[in-house]
């Protein structure tokens, strides 16, 4: 696989990307959070669409998805494993960073992380955010929830939070989707489907139209979908040629929410599934390309309901796995921390599309919510 360089200079040479060491104590793993019994779930979706508007019949939607699972969702255990397997690689490789966890959404929130720090004397912290992609929901909402959560605990002056760059093309991101596709396309050609009637879906989270134009730095020039698109499509890009047999494909979008008024990210994956039965496809694989692992909406909104929707069309459909606890993901995000850490020059950071890598440091208008507008965010250029 070749590794590309980036070589856009203003990224290379702005002040994007550190250029001095920092001795950091401690790792911040950041995530969603998720309800952890039926009593929760109601109280954590609160938690999640507050001011958004999100209209009562799309919480009572995702609300049934919740009530399914007993109320459980999956991520809190699954960052509790992904917690312990980047422990272990610390251990393994020497490297003295103990492991805070902190949610958005859901206990531990992260400023039960930031207690925990102060208690502990860390006074800096470096967050490994479980999202690849550059947007407000998948990145400055993080760097936002940092700032109010150290202005709630008085922290301010405290703790210093800095993030590893968006991980969206690093190899240990993208391998597990490159393994994952190689098998299925293997399984789907043992079945005796040929590759002309065969289709790749990249699916990942809906946002708003609005929200995805200001995604990125403005400066980046991406066009209508920003930079989230543009970063997809480039991973795809990267995964479909590493899976030899170059099959057709698409980026799909799942997972909406908000009022259908308000434009999002289009087609959805079952629009698309439906469309491509309609012209002699038999074989899907679905690639979870915007999802970290196996929460909700892979296990909803892609295995229980795209995958109806392909049975009923008798579409074969095989749904490859997110990165997880992948060695090469987990080891990927240790590696991002100590590039950050020793400040390894630009050009010797592995990025797999010419989209990166991305910066450290966060541009002051950058992934913006398009309708709430400015809220003070850390770990990037102030204001
Ligand atoms: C881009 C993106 C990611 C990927 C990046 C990342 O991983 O961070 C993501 C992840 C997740 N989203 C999750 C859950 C929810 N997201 C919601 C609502 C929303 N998501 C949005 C975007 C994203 N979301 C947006 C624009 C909204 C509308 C409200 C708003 O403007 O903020 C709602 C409210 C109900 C609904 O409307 O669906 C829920 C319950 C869970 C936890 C799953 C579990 O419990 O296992 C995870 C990992
Ligand atoms: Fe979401």
């Amino acid at each position: 696989m070749t590794v590309v360089r980036n070589a856009t200079p203003a990224a290379a040479s702005g002040p994007e990307h550190v250029t001095e060491p920092t001795a950091y104590d401690a790792i911040l793993l950041a995530s969603f959070g998720g309800p952890e019994g039926q009593d929760d779930v109601i109280p954590f979706l609160r938690n999640v669409t507050r001011g958004r508007g999100i209209p009562e019949e799309r919480l009572e939607e995702v609300a049934h998805h919740y009530r399914a699972f007993g109320g459980v969702s999956p991520i809190n255990a699954q960052n509790r494993e992904l917690k312990a397997a980047l422990e272990a690689e610390l251990a393994r490789r020497g490297v003295d960073l103990p492991v805070l966890w902190g949610n958005r959404n859901w206990a531990p929130y992260i400023k039960d992380a930031f207690v925990e720090a102060n208690e502990r004397g860390f006074t800096r912290l470096i967050a490994i955010g479980t999202s690849a992609y550059s947007s407000y929901s998948s990145c400055r909402q993080y760097r936002e929830d940092y700032a109010a959560a150290l202005a709630d605990t008085g922290l301010e002056d405290v703790i210093q939070i800095d993030k590893v760059r968006q991980f969206f093309d690093h190899p240990g991101f993208v391998q597990p989707f490159i393994d994952g596709v190689r098998g299925a396309l293997a399984s789907i050609a043992a079945e005796g489907i040929p590759l002309e009637q065969t289709h790749v879906l990249f699916s990942t989270h809906s946002i708003p139209e609005a929200d995805a134009a200001k995604s990125g730095p403005a400066f980046r020039g991406f066009g209508d979908g920003g930079s989230y698109v543009a970063q997809h499509r480039a991973v795809a890009e990267v995964v479909i040629a590493a899976a030899g047999d170059a099959p057709a494909w698409d980026l799909v979008f799942q997972s909406r929410s908000g009022p259908p008024s308000v434009p999002w990210l289009e087609p959805d994956v079952n629009d698309a599934i439906r469309d491509l039965a309609a012209t002699g496809i038999r074989a899907v694989v679905i690639v979870p390309l915007g999802f970290v692992s196996d929460h909700m909406e892979v296990k909803w909104d892609l295995d229980t309901e795209a995958m109806e929707t392909a049975q009923s069309l008798g579409v074969l459909a095989i749904r490859v796995p997110t990165p997880g606890v992948h060695p090469a993901y987990v080891s990927g995000l240790v590696d991002l921390v100590l590039e950050r850490r020793d400040a390894v020059p630009v050009a010797d950071r592995p990025a797999l599309t010419e989209l990166g890598p991305w910066y450290d440091v966060c541009r002051s208008g950058c992934c913006e919510n398009a309708r709430l507008g400015f809220k003070p965010a850390v770990a990037g250029l102030q204001p």
